[in-house]
């Protein structure tokens, strides 16, 4: 889902993920092989998926399933329904969740799927056949024990409740823990539905105790309103916070005295979509650019570049999204100063209650929405002190420090397994 095109920067994700790891894994002093073994994923299926759709035609989709590294533990990361899904973009968001597992010290790789469709042109009923006849396609590989899917950008929960039916049908017993971000009263956790973004939350309020910044009256821009960014805009509004600008795919808002958030959560579509409704927009690159103390993309990947990194104007970057800065903008913002809070670390707050949530399952037993909350705080707070210190003390940037902190569980997994 690359975005954008220029002509001097290399936008490939893989590429730019490999490159990190690379120096993460020759900072720790680990031998070639092992970056052999974990720059690309260890599985990764190609399907075509027939379906019928509502006008009686059949059109074949392409889906993806990666799975990473299962030296620690079965694989698990989102499914993305999204036109511009690549096979290379679905292998490096498997990476990141390999790395995300590392940081918040969870008992997984990482997986990651995507399907090449666009689901804001398609009915309810299209929607429920692509999802099962992607479960139908991917079962031989996937299941509570080997890979655990959950949503990503435009999935859902009723898009997890067929794909979790489907497994049922096929596995022939209930399997809720084949799958997370579930609703409720199909095994789904407390939440999971608001946990990517109070994880980012988290993540900002440590980083702007860092950089002496109140979040009362910090002024705050959110590029993406679906699951991540709107909730998100939500907690930082609560927080006292002033959001003086939000986006979507079409466009994004901007007022300097602050939006109205909850008219905003209110009136957002399924997909995350809001500014349709307005007339005066302006450009997801004129947001970027804003005056503001806290800048989240929450979006899609490739955003800040070697050509916008110079016009940032935060003091704060929290990558809600996977992927959303380049290497070369790193580099930029971090030479400028800016506190950088790479992906890996700062969205990890989903898996992690993913993770609750497989557990819920597989004890029958159901937390509350404190027990949740606690539990996410203590993991986040955690990782966020872990990879700063590492930052801190071998004076190399956010992102590094999360890749070096994030590979070691599972290179030390796949040593002791005598794979490398
Ligand atoms: N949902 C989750 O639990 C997690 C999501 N993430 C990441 O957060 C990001 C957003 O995911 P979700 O909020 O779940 O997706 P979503 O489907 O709920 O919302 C996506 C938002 O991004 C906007 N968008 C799409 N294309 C865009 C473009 N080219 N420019 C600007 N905005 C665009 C959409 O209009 C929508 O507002 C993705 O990178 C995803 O991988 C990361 C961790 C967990
Ligand atoms: O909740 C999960 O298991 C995965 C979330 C995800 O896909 C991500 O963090 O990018």
């Amino acid at each position: 889902m690359n975005q954008k095109s220029e002509e001097h920067e290399n936008l490939d994700v893989l590429l730019s993920t490999q490159t990190v790891i690379q120096k993460a894994l020759t900072k720790l002093g680990y031998p070639e092989a092992v970056f052999e073994l974990l720059k690309e994923p260890l599985r990764m299926l190609t399907v075509r998926i027939p379906i019928r759709m509502d006008d009686g035609s059949v059109k074949v989709f392409t889906g993806f399933r990666a799975q990473h590294n299962d030296s620690v533990g079965p694989t698990k990361g989102g499914v993305r329904f999204h036109p511009q899904v690549t096979e290379t973009e679905v292998k490096a968001l498997s990476i990141w969740m390999s790395l995300k597992a590392g940081i918040v010290d969870l008992p997984y790789g990482g997986g990651k799927g995507g399907i090449i469709c666009d689901p804001r042109n398609m009915s309810f009923r299209e929607l429920e056949r692509l999802s099962r006849g992607y479960v139908r396609a991917i079962s031989q590989i996937v299941g509570p024990t080997k890979d655990i899917p959950a949503p990503d950008v435009f999935t859902n929960s009723q898009i997890m409740a067929w794909m979790m039916d489907e497994y049922s049908r096929i596995r022939e017993f209930d399997s809720p823990g084949f799958i997370t971000g579930k609703p409720l009263v199909l095994g789904g956790s407390r939440g999971r539905e608001t946990a990517t973004a109070k994880g980012v939350t988290i993540v900002i309020r440590e980083a702007a105790k860092k950089r002496g910044i109140e979040l009362t009256g910090a002024r705050v821009v959110v590029q993406g309103f679906g699951n991540a960014g709107s909730f998100l805009a939500k907690f930082m509004h609560d927080a006292g916070a002033k959001v003086i600008g939000i986006s979507d795919a079409y466009g994004a808002l901007h007022d300097p005295e602050g939006l109205d958030v909850d008219y905003l959560l209110d009136r957002r579509d399924s997909f995350g979509t809001v500014t349709k409704l307005f007339k005066d927009t302006i450009s997801n690159d004129e947001l970027l650019e804003l005056d503001c103390d806290i800048l989240v993309p929450a979006a899609v990947e490739n955003q800040i570049t070697e050509n916008n990194a110079h016009q940032i104007k935060a003091d704060i970057v929290v990558e809600a999204a996977n992927g959303p800065t380049t290497l070369e903008a790193t580099r930029i913002l971090y030479e400028r100063g800016v506190l950088l809070v790479p992906d890996v670390l700062a969205s990890s707050g989903g898996v992690t209650v993913s993770y609750f949530e497989w557990v819920q399952n597989n004890q029958g037993y159901y937390w509350s929405d404190e027990e949740v909350e606690q539990k996410l705080e203590n993991i986040m707070v955690r990782a966020f002190e872990n990879v700063y210190q590492a930052a801190q003390a071998r004076r190399i940037d956010m992102r590094l420090a999360a890749y070096m902190v994030g590979v070691r569980k599972m290179a030390e997994a796949s040593r002791f397994r005598g794979w490398v």
